[in-house]
């Protein structure tokens, strides 16, 4: 990398996205509406004539504040999106490919039941068969799961390899992760067949290990397997068990079936006991970054989620372009490439919203034109040194050899260098040393990717966001609601933690990286908060409708009127604009929202609860794993865009109440409407029950149209009545 010649061709380029000008002054224009929309709250709250009148705008004013908070921390990101193009055809007049740096992969498993290890396979595939000098390529899968299941799976997984990465690059495959590659692909040559065979065989293989649950002899070829397998000893379990580290495919010694040598491919399940915390995946991704630094310690690293496949193999090149940058400024502050997460398998109108279009695109575009896009746990390009302290002071390690400028000269088997990665991947090796608070992917946060981009990015370090037309990789999204809902409140634990730490975007953030990237990391922690507007928004206008007390401004008292539209249609229409501007359209867009206002009535809800009783010393949480697998019934129904309830969950009943409620509200209104022919004082109020009622369509579908297993389970229905009863009754005592 340091013998870039002077003379360079440019590796990539920068835009501002054309909506910026528009962006900026529009912020300008709905700064001031929101600045009236204040003074409209402080005017009524002075001349409100009743208690509860005060206590309803006082309400009104904290919720439109919070919106009001969140609105101008999003302006944060949309003050300079950028876009950007990468020339891979010129990283070879740069630089030799012997030139090129090598790149260790990492990639996380924690369960081979939720995570089954067939697409750990082919994720592992996918990213060996990058096309980079194989030489160069580490991949190192980290097994949270401490499962044998997993280690066989990677065992024929290598001795596939043998035959597939050739494969792959004498037919130039794209998708080198072999499941995608067989799903998209129709007309075979004999050729295909052969190794289409052959894959079917190895899947069909491991997927019968798994469901047995147990690697039986016949399946073990070799002393060399059998020893591995051996420490599977009836003490190990998945919580308390050794260190297993085994090098499935080493390239000093490997040849595939042309007799081309093979990327390193090393199985490590880091040692775990029930006394030391194991910090969940940053403690995992720490455990890598120190056995990959013992074992190769490449410059760059790749980390993935095992669910996410690489569906490009240029894409190495394309995160060069800037590892590689002829300016050596460019290059000293770059911490890491982060490339979007883009999923597969989502149904066409994306109803549970989980491919995250503003989190993974838009914001990122914007955060780009600053100081960079955030870390997002996956599909990210490191460069090893950023991991070490901020660019001007770094921090060594506690042991020399697992610093980024060592240079490893021994074989990758030698005795030393594994006794070294056990070493460092025992579980109390980091106590006391600075892991994870110093070096290494950053503890105290569920959502660690988050928190470490965002430590980094106070450290100084700069990131690049790189969306190439085609998905660079593709992953998995919860497909079922409960999953996603369970998901989302693990991320809102998260953000909580961050945003109640000593780190806070607000303060620190905004002191360590200015007011725009602390403001638009201060949106993310803040997220949970939504949930304060959301609440007040489906309830509190409802109640008081069906008790005939209104608290918009009438349809007559124009400007205020107007300005409650405006600031409606205002910020639903630019966030339409922005989804249209990432491939997004209508349908998608609108069940994003509905599930941005289920978010808020559910997990970030609950998310903030069990954060608070956690800060009170009441109750613990976990990372609860995502599950990549769902049952062949609720996929065909997802497939058809209907919603999955059917089991009973408390996270249900917050939106149903919101059904009833506001259905019994428009109804109620409606005919006070006609009774009295007087809209003019309703009419907002009306409006917003009528739009919640559309935005819960599928919930009354669902309690009283189907009859398949995701219906709404009755026991749902029947509490959530019982609750919105009460709130019947709780208002009609306030009100009246
Ligand atoms: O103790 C653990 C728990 C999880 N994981 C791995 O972490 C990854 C992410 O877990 P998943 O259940 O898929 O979480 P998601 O919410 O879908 O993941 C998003 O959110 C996480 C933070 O909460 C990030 O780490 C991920 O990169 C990001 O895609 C998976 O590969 C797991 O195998 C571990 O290695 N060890
Ligand atoms: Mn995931």
């Amino acid at each position: 990398m340091e013998e870039l010649r002077d003379h360079a061709f440019p590796l990539h380029t920068v835009k501002p996205m054309p909506q910026t000008n528009f962006n900026r002054i529009f912020a300008l224009v709905y700064a001031c509406a929101i600045v009236a929309l204040l003074c409209y709250h402080t005017k009524t709250l002075f001349y409100s004539t009743t208690t509860v009148s005060f206590y309803v705008t006082l309400t009104m004013f904290v919720a439109d504040l919070v919106l009001a908070f969140m609105w101008a921390s999003t302006q944060a990101l949309r003050m300079r999106p950028v876009h950007r193009q990468q020339f891979l055809e010129n990283l070879e007049k740069n630089m030799k490919r012997s030139e090129y740096p090598n790149i260790d992969v990492f990639i996380c498993t924690a369960d081979p039941y939720k995570e089954p290890p067939i697409s750990v396979v082919s994720t592992a595939l996918s990213v060996m068969g990058y096309s980079y000098p194989r030489d160069k390529i580490s991949v190192y899968v980290s097994d949270d799961g401490g499962s044998a299941l997993t280690l066989f799976a990677l065992m024929e997984a290598a001795k596939f390899a043998n035959h597939w990465l050739p494969f792959c690059e004498e037919n130039n495959v794209l998708e080198r992760s072999p499941d995608a590659y067989f799903k998209s692909n129709q007309s075979f040559s004999s050729e295909t067949e052969k190794i289409k065979t052959m894959y079917e065989s190895m899947k069909f293989k491991i997927e019968t290990v798994v469901e047995r649950g147990k690697v039986e002899d016949h399946y073990i070829n070799g002393p060399q397997e059998k020893h591995a397998f051996d420490n599977w000893t009836d003490k190990f379990t998945r919580k308390d068990h050794p260190t297993v580290i085994q090098v499935l495919l080493d390239n000093s010694k490997n040849r595939d079936i042309t007799g081309l040598q093979m990327p390193n491919l090393i199985y490590v399940s880091r040692q775990k006991s029930k006394t030391s915390p194991h910090h969940f995946k940053a403690g995992a991704l720490n455990v890598l970054v120190r056995v990959s630094a013992a074992m190769t310690n490449a410059p760059i690293i790749l980390t993935q989620d095992c669910d996410m496949y690489s569906n490009d193999p240029q894409t190495p090149l394309r995160a060069l372009c800037y590892f590689c940058d002829p300016d050596p400024a460019f290059r000293s502050n770059l911490a890491y490439v982060q490339f979007p997460q883009i999923f597969q398998g989502i149904n066409k109108n994306d109803i549970y919203a989980c491919a995250f279009k503003r989190l993974f695109e838009i914001q990122s575009m914007g955060f780009d034109g600053l100081l960079g896009p955030n870390y997002v746990g996956t599909g990210c390009f490191f460069s090893r040194k950023a991991l070490f302290g901020s660019p001007s002071k770094p921090v060594l390690p506690e042991i020399p050899e697992l610093g980024p400028c060592h240079v490893v000269h021994k074989p990758l088997q030698s005795q030393s260098v594994l006794s070294l990665a056990h070493q460092v991947a025992s579980c109390d090796y980091e106590n006391p040393t600075q892991w994870g608070s110093e070096i290494g992917f950053r503890y105290g946060s569920l959502v660690e990717d988050f928190y470490t981009g965002y430590r980094l990015q106070c450290q100084g370090w700069k990131s690049i966001f790189c969306r190439p037309k085609r998905a660079a990789f593709f992953g998995h999204a919860p497909v079922c609601l409960v999953d996603l809902l369970n998901q989302q409140k693990r991320w809102a634990i998260g953000l909580l933690e961050v945003a109640f730490s000593k780190y806070n975007p607000i303060t620190f953030g905004v002191k360590s990286m200015g007011p725009l990237m602390g403001l638009g990391y201060g949106q993310y922690v803040f997220w949970p908060t939504w949930s304060l507007p959301i609440i007040t928004y489906a309830f509190l206008p409802q109640l008081a409708l069906v008790n005939k007390v209104y608290i918009f401004p009438k349809a007559s008292e124009l400007p205020w009127f107007l300005l409650y539209v405006f600031l409606f249609l205002g910020a639903y229409g630019q966030d339409f604009v922005d989804f249209l501007s990432v491939g997004g359209w209508f349908q998608s867009w609108w069940n994003d929202q509905r599930i941005w206002l289920i978010r808020g009535l559910t997990c970030h809800l609950y998310g903030s609860i069990e954060f608070l009783l956690k800060t009170l010393g009441i109750s613990r949480f976990g990372f609860n794993l995502t599950s990549k697998t769902v049952d062949d019934e609720v996929s065909k129904r997802y497939e058809q865009h209907i919603f999955e309830f059917g089991i009973h969950s408390p996270m249900f009943v917050y939106f149903t109440m919101a059904a009833f409620v506001n259905l019994i509200s428009l109804f109620r209104g409606l005919f006070q409407v006609f009774k009295d022919g007087n809209l003019e004082e309703s009419f907002l109020q009306l409006l917003l029950a009528g739009f919640a009622v559309l935005n819960c369509w599928p919930i009354y579908e669902a309690i009283a149209f189907r009859t398949d297993s995701g219906k709404m389970p009755l026991k749902t229905t029947l509490i959530a009545t019982f609750w919105a009863s009460c709130l019947y009754v709780g208002a009609s005592i306030i009100f009246n």
